[in-house]
């Protein structure tokens, strides 16, 4: 008897024609742009690889995790966030915000499908985009055939892990930040977190508020700012600024604030870049720390700052310094990476004006401007997706149907 999967693989990937953009990623870009078609009432299939939307939020990130930008900046078009919530919405206000809005646009997409390629299909003037789906221990390919492909997997999609010299024969667990929950099992335990982002800080302090004993790697430098300043979110506020200064002033003007509201972070370990704030974010992509507390525990001596590693062993990790530090597990708060690279079949992507590519890509999320980007990356890609779908249906002049099942493959 053949299993689905065999009867699959022997007449190939199931093959369907879209009629609309297919878009990749059901996160806020994702969920965003899906919104603004449905409002237009053109037609679009959603692939999602995970069983849920918003997936980094739900199934990735660590329980204490709020909004650390203030909610006006951080809300997907049409719907603003509940009046009742908060100025920074909890992971669950965020997630259950999002699936509301799921639900009010009845955005339904295909779940537990990854994308593995997409290329563009020149003669047809065609995207084919193939997936593989994960259901149990079936396994489908299917391939999707469409004229648009919105590009909206995350700038967070994976997890890098460094390659350190001995890590392999660390003896404790090693996990990355993307799968650490709480501090409530590290309770006692010396914990190293590798890396001073956002997700190192907020790690750090979370253990140390369940009484592990975090030390913090910082192997370069980082910009720390208050995450307000005189009851303001600092973001805001930067936002303001810009509007009338020059970003190198913004910087210095955040800077002095930053050494009135925290002083020296140098004191502590903490090196600050040379390049202002606002400027390595722009230039470099460097999100800067937005503090919530970490730094008070850091100068009480309850997370320590160390610099480097230079090798780990079975038990302990060695400092760039020389230091040998005995440790029970490690955080790996080093960041993410994204594998469209890997499976877009196209070398410009990244290097067009950030949301727009060649014959009918598109690409939100992607310019390190957090939600905020998305989320204008969204708007711009549905009203341009709008006008294009507006043209080509005055050019044929007569109606299309919205999902065409191919009878055999292209
Ligand atoms: C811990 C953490 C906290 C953050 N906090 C903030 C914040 O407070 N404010 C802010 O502005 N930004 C924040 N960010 C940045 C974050 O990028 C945004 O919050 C937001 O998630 C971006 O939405 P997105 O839809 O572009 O990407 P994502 O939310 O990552 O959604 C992408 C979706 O695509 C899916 N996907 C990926 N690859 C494939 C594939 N090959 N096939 C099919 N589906 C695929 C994923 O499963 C995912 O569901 C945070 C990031 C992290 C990691
Ligand atoms: N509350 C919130 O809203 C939160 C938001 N976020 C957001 O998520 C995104 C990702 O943040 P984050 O996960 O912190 O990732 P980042 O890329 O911002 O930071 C990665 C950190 O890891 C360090 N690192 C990488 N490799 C090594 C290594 N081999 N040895 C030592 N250190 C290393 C980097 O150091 P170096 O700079 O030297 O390369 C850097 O300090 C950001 O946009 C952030 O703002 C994250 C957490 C919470
Ligand atoms: O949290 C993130 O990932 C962000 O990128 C949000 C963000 C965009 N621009 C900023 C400037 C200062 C601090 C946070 C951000």
């Amino acid at each position: 008897m053949f299993s689905f999967s065999q009867q699959n693989n022997f007449f190939g990937p199931r093959c369907v024609w879209v009629n609309g953009p297919v878009i990749v990623g059901a996160g806020s870009s994702g969920l965003a742009i899906s919104a603004c078609l449905k409002n237009q009432g053109i037609p679009f299939v959603v692939i999602e690889r995970s069983d849920c939307i918003a997936s980094l939020w739900q199934k990735r990130t660590y329980d204490r995790l709020k909004l650390h930008l203030p909610k006006k900046f951080c809300q997907l078009p049409k719907v603003p966030f509940p009046e009742e919530y908060p100025e920074y919405p909890t992971k669950k206000q965020f997630v259950d915000y999002l699936e509301n809005y799921a639900k009010k646009f009845d955005i339904k997409p295909q779940f537990n499908e990854c994308v593995q390629s997409a290329k563009y299909d020149d003669a047809c003037k065609l995207w084919r985009v193939k997936t593989v789906s994960t259901t149990g221990s079936i396994r489908a390919e299917t391939e999707y055939i469409c004229q648009m492909l919105v590009v909206a997997t995350g700038e967070n999609a994976e997890g890098v892990i460094p390659d350190i010299e001995g890590l392999k024969d660390f003896s404790g667990e090693v996990i990355h930040a993307k799968d650490y929950k709480s501090g409530q099992k590290y309770a006692g335990k010396k914990v190293l977190v590798v890396g001073c982002g956002n997700s190192g800080m907020e790690v750090s302090l979370d253990l140390s508020n369940y009484n592990a004993k975090p030390s913090m790697v910082v192997r370069s430098s980082v910009h720390v700012l208050p995450r307000e300043i005189m009851g303001k979110s600092t973001f805001d506020l930067a936002m303001m600024l810009m509007k009338w200064l020059p970003l190198w002033i913004v910087d210095k003007i955040l800077l002095i604030f930053a050494w009135f509201l925290i002083g020296d972070t140098q004191r502590y370990g903490i090196k600050r870049p040379s390049l202002g704030p606002l400027t390595l974010k722009n230039n470099h992509g460097k999100t800067p720390v937005l503090d919530i507390g970490t730094l008070e525990k850091i100068r009480s001596g309850d997370i320590a700052v160390v610099p480097g590693i230079k090798r780990f062993t079975e038990k302990t990790v060695e400092l760039v310094n020389g230091h040998i530090l005995d440790i029970d597990s490690v955080v790996l708060a080093t960041g993410y990476f994204s594998k469209v690279p890997f499976w877009l079949h196209d070398k410009d992507f990244f290097s067009e004006n950030g949301w727009k590519g060649k014959g009918g890509l598109y690409a939100a999320g992607f310019t390190r401007r957090g939600l905020d980007g998305a989320i204008a990356d969204a708007v711009k890609i549905s009203k341009d997706i709008g006008k294009e779908w507006r043209k080509e249906l005055n050019q044929k002049k007569q109606k299309v149907p919205t999902h065409r099942r191919c009878i055999s493959t292209f």
